[in-house]
């Protein structure tokens, strides 16, 4: 192919798999209309100006104008007091109109985000952090489940990725995406390794992996060295590079990410270096234009159902 892939390797187009899911999510809206039956409402709370934070939340409220979901936005200063949070989720909770709740992560210093989503109805957790259906979920139980890692679930089932047998590296283990993930994945029949950063002999694990999935938010720390030839990787990070000397290491087969990052100042990259990871990967995510997109729109999945549930 010329670009350092092989011309064997797929790339899993997050924008494809994304406009499926609001495909889907906009027939069932529409149908519930037809029906006479009001749209589903997510409400996001976000503390304080993160302007990562900010980007995301905007993505959400415009997947939720595409998909006819009602959206409403509550947004408060860094120094609200924790009771505050508390008094707004409670009325959330209340609120027979909303169907979803979702607090922005991370919140500012000084507020408990565990508080948090514990005050959430599990029946509105569309993140599903929520020990309820973290429960469920260990369980093998119907319940809301993180949108990242469902999401990542339904692109492999779309596409055809065989799960049963195969041997599953996630890599990270955070409560919205390594664990979920990895108990997703043994439900559908993987052999499922955990790994963090005291892992030991990391590369040579990651070797064994059919499929890799990252999730550490450390910006090009997968080489493609590290990769079974035929791979399929999920690269879930999302970080923004503005050190050129840190380019230079991670993006040493990326000539195009280089120019990007020293005319912009900055460039989006994931756990894994994609240019080296793709000239031996089967298939793999881009970043951004992969997972990214297909959070959102689980989350709009997760709104959906959470209000067909009620
Ligand atoms: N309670 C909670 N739930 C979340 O689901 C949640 C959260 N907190 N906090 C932060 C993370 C991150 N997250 C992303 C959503 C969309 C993109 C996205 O659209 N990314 C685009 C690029 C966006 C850009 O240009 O920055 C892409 O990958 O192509 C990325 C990241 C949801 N998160
Ligand atoms: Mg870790």
């Amino acid at each position: 192919m010329g670009d350092g892939s092989s011309a064997m390797t797929m790339i899993l187009d997050g924008k494809v798999h994304a406009e499926r899911m609001l495909g889907e999510v906009t027939a069932a809206v529409e149908a519930r209309a037809a029906r006479g039956l009001r749209p589903p409402c997510l409400a996001v709370v976000i503390v304080g100006d993160d302007p990562a934070s900010h980007v995301y939340v905007r993505g959400k409220v415009a997947a939720c104008a595409r998909t006819g979901i009602r959206s409403v936005e509550r947004r408060l200063p860094a120094d609200t007091p924790q009771a505050e949070l508390d008094g707004i989720i409670a009325a959330l909770n209340a609120d027979p109109l909303v169907d979803g709740i979702l607090v922005q992560l991370p919140l500012p210093a000084g507020l408990d985000s565990k508080r948090a989503l514990h005050a959430i109805d599990p029946a509105k957790d569309v993140d599903g952090l929520h020990p309820v259906n973290q429960g469920l979920l260990l369980e093998g139980l119907p319940g809301l489940r993180p949108c990242t890692p469902s999401a990542c679930m339904n692109m492999l089932r779309a596409h055809g990725v065989e799960l049963k047998g195969i041997r599953a590296l996630v890599l990270g283990r955070s409560e919205i995406v390594g664990k979920p993930m990895a108990l997703m994945l043994l439900e559908q029949h993987a052999t499922v390794t955990i790994a963090h950063s005291r892992t030991r002999d990391l590369p040579a694990l990651c070797r064994e992996a059919d499929l890799l999935v990252a999730a550490v938010g450390r910006p090009g720390m997968v080489e493609g060295s590290w990769i079974k030839p035929g791979a399929v990787v999920v690269d879930v990070g999302i970080n923004r590079v503005e050190d050129p000397a840190l380019g230079e290491v991670i993006f040493a087969a990326d000539p195009g990410k280089m120019k990007t990052l020293r005319e912009k100042g900055g460039v989006l990259c994931g756990d894994v270096r994609f240019q080296e990871a793709a000239a031996v990967a089967g298939a793999i995510t881009p970043v951004p234009g992969g997972v990214g997109l297909l959070t959102i729109a689980g989350v709009m999945a997760n709104t959906l159902q959470a209000c067909q549930a009620r």
